[in-house]
């Protein structure tokens, strides 16, 4: 049975241009429930360290530094089918083709500053959110 929890990051463009409010709001609408919160600025180890499924991709370098280049907003979510319905929420990895109504259609510029994370699997998210949050942090 698909997870209920799934890891988001509010990235440091949407961040920066003052969009995280909207973007939470948005998806408390669609009926996810907002479960833990922290802004922070990532350090080159911890981007590192967090995209290093895509340490041999081209633009790894590029989206560290992205990653890096202020605060960020990680935040554990909470719906039916979490994974799949944030997805769906999020839109296409590149703005351009992403459906409308979405995060990215709405607050992304490029594929590199798309404006927010979603995690990929169930297990993903578990590894995700115990990256960003500790047990304590979360609430029940
Ligand atoms: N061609 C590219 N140029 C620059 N950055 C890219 C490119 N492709 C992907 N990225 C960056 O790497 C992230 C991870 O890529 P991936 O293919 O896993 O997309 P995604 O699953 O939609 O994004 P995310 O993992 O952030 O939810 C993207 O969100 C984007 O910020």
């Amino acid at each position: 049975m698909a997870g209920r929890r799934t890891l988001t990051i509010i990235k440091p463009d949407a961040f920066g241009a003052g969009n995280a409010g909207n973007i939470v709001a948005l998806l408390e609408k669609q009926g996810f429930a907002v479960k833990a919160a922290r802004v922070m600025h990532m350090t080159t180890a911890q981007a590192g360290a967090f995209y290093e499924v895509h340490a041999a991709r081209p633009f790894y370098g590029e989206l560290v530094e992205f990653m890096t280049s202020g605060p960020c907003m990680p935040l554990i979510l909470e719906k039916d089918d979490a994974v799949a319905s944030l997805r769906t929420a999020i839109g296409a990895t590149d703005p351009a083709e992403a459906a409308e109504g979405t995060v990215r259609k709405l607050y992304a510029e490029s594929k590199g500053k798309n404006a927010i994370h979603a995690s990929d699997s169930d297990e993903n998210a578990a590894r995700e959110a115990r990256f960003f949050f500790a047990e304590a942090d979360v609430i029940a």
